[in-house]
């Protein structure tokens, strides 16, 4: 499996941000961000002779393990080679104390919660207009000592190592973490370090992305070469296919793959938007009984994800080699898909595959000897950002706005073995309860809604029978980057009016329940 594109961080001047598996790592990309400095986050066992850009910093973020754990994960020393600045937050900290010879162990208190940080070094660049503000703790290993080389440059009321820094080396660690909202000058002290500490330029904005991601993949896709897009009509790919329109025109081909498991009237629905509305060049290939047939039996949610990622491949290929280039005589080399950071963040841990939470099917189900080259313009986006892009790129309010739909669709959403009729249950309830949703405006209020099919049967009455028949489980979430996620509170009677609907009109479901689980420790799909 190849990576086509040049990597975005060789042409923004990057941050790098080494997660070490704190729950608020990938704030610290969206923070940077938030300035408009460009920063990357890879897992800490990235080894950073493999790394084929050079950052301008390095951050180390917290961790929930403790650095003298015999399990826990350690930086890689090259780090301290690049000659950057590197900035260690919380594990971060310890982790620079620990590898230098410093005592790190529990502490007589835990410290969770607000602190007032007292800084020390006044002239520190690092806390430049950022003293005595409210910061946020959450750590029960402390320091003991200091690294050789260091000084403290802040204190908290508990902890005398709140700040370090070996300002010859340019190395600094904080106890607290910046990156949650809590921590006031969390930015600010972030910019700081960024911007006057590594000195990288403040350039990353939604606009300068597009251009050079159009020229980008025109320098790679060359004067002739035609490129396939996995296009489903949801925002990821419906926004790389119009980046890849205007870069290449006609020579880009997307494709939408009705793989059975897409939404009520999906395919039809998606081929008229795309083509009339945005001028992308698709078409449609009914690949239902291929995945169907390849589903049967299988109930493991790991294994259809893997299925269907590997058949949507398939079908790729397949669809390529029936293409034949106008310009040229070579065959397609290139699939777009429009993968984004949280499916990438999500597919891949540190820890090894035991603590990946799940395989996005555009992630870890690809094949592994695919032909085709990935351009993923996308993969380095959050979604909001991709909905800033869609605006930018004229792309439809509605469509920008649409909830998101999973690749797997609504075989992740039958729970346990799928079927066409089982999908059929599933894809009816789901029509009706965003049907309801839209007519009582609060399509655009929630991130993303839809029914779950459970596979459990229950008991009821209807017509004075007696029924035995399947659970629908409705889940509507607020978010806005979908890494974390609470669920929307209903007016009670409009769940009255959905439940009665469903199970009216929905043969084979007997009961209607509603998911009242935030993202953690639930996710936003049942499987
Ligand atoms: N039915 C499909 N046909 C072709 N490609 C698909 C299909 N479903 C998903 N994909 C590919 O997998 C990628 C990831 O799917 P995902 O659902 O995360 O994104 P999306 O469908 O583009 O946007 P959204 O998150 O709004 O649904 C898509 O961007 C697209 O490249
Ligand atoms: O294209 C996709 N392929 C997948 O395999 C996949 N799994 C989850 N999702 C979508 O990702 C967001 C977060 O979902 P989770 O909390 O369930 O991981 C939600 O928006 C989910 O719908 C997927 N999208
Ligand atoms: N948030 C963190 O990085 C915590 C680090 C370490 N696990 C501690 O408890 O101190
Ligand atoms: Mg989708």
């Amino acid at each position: 499996m190849t990576e086509a594109v040049e990597p975005v961080s060789n042409v923004f001047e990057t941050i790098l941000v080494l997660d070490f598996g704190s729950q608020y790592s990938h704030l610290l990309t969206r923070r940077l961000r938030e300035f408009n400095i460009y920063a990357e986050m890879l897992p800490c066992t990235q080894k950073i002779s493999e790394l084929n850009w050079k950052p301008k910093g390095v951050i180390l973020s917290g961790s929930p393990y403790s650095v003298y754990a015999p399990d826990a994960p350690h930086v890689d020393k090259d780090v301290f080679k690049l000659g950057v600045p590197v900035l260690g937050i919380c594990y971060g900290m310890q982790e620079l104390a620990w590898i230098n010879g410093t005592e790190v162990s529990r502490g007589d208190k835990r410290e969770y919660g607000p602190a007032t940080l007292n800084v020390v070094d006044k002239e520190s660049p690092l806390f430049k207009d950022v003293d005595h503000s409210k910061v946020w703790m959450s750590h029960g290993d402390k320091l003991y000592g200091l690294p050789e080389g260091f000084k403290v440059i802040a204190t908290s009321e508990n902890s005398p190592y709140c700040g370090i820094a070996n300002e010859e080396k340019q190395i600094y660690g904080i106890q607290f973490h910046p990156e949650v909202t809590h921590s006031e000058k969390g930015k600010l002290l972030l910019r700081n370090f960024a911007v006057d500490i590594c000195k990288a330029t403040q350039n990353w904005s939604m606009k300068n992305f597009i251009d050079t991601e159009i020229n980008r993949i025109r320098t790679l896709v060359g004067p002739d070469a035609e490129v396939i897009g996995a296009v489903s009509g949801g925002v990821d790919s419906t926004v790389a296919a119009k980046l890849m329109t205007e870069a290449i025109g006609d020579r880009f081909h997307a494709i939408l793959v009705d793989n059975g498991v897409l939404r009520k009237d999906e395919a039809k629905n998606v081929k008229e938007t795309l083509t009339k509305g945005l001028g992308i060049n698709l078409t449609v290939v009914d690949a239902s009984d291929e995945f169907l047939d390849k589903l049967k039996g299988v109930t493991d949610p790991e294994k259809k994800r893997k299925i269907i990622g590997n058949t949507f491949i398939h079908v790729f290929e397949r669809v390529a080699a029936q293409i034949k280039p106008k310009n040229t005589d070579k065959e397609i080399e290139f699939l777009l898909q429009g993968t984004l950071y949280p499916d990438v963040i999500e597919s891949i841990s540190f820890k090894g595959p035991s603590q990946t939470i799940k395989t996005h099917h555009n992630v870890g189900g690809l094949l592994d000897n695919m032909k085709l080259k990935l351009i993923e313009p996308l993969r380095e986006l959050f979604k909001d950002e991709v909905r800033e892009l869609g605006e930018i790129l004229g792309i439809s309010h509605e469509l920008v706005w649409r909830h998101p739909f999973p690749g797997p669709g609504i075989a992740i959403r039958v729970l346990g073995e799928v079927t066409r009729e089982q999908v059929a249950i599933a894809r009816a309830a789901d029509h009706i309860y965003i049907e309801e949703i839209r007519k009582a405006g609060l399509y655009n209020k929630i991130a993303q809604a839809f029914a779950c099919l459970l596979p459990v049967k229950s008991v009821g009455v209807m017509g004075d029978q007696r029924t035995y028949e399947q659970v629908i489980a409705l889940r509507a979430i607020e978010t806005s980057d979908f890494m974390t996620a609470d669920w929307f509170c209903f007016e009670p009677a409009f769940l009255k009016k959905v439940s009665s609907r469903i199970v009216n009109e929905v043969d084979g479901v007997a009961r209607v329940t509603y998911d009242i689980t935030s993202k953690p420790p639930a996710t936003v799909e049942w499987e």
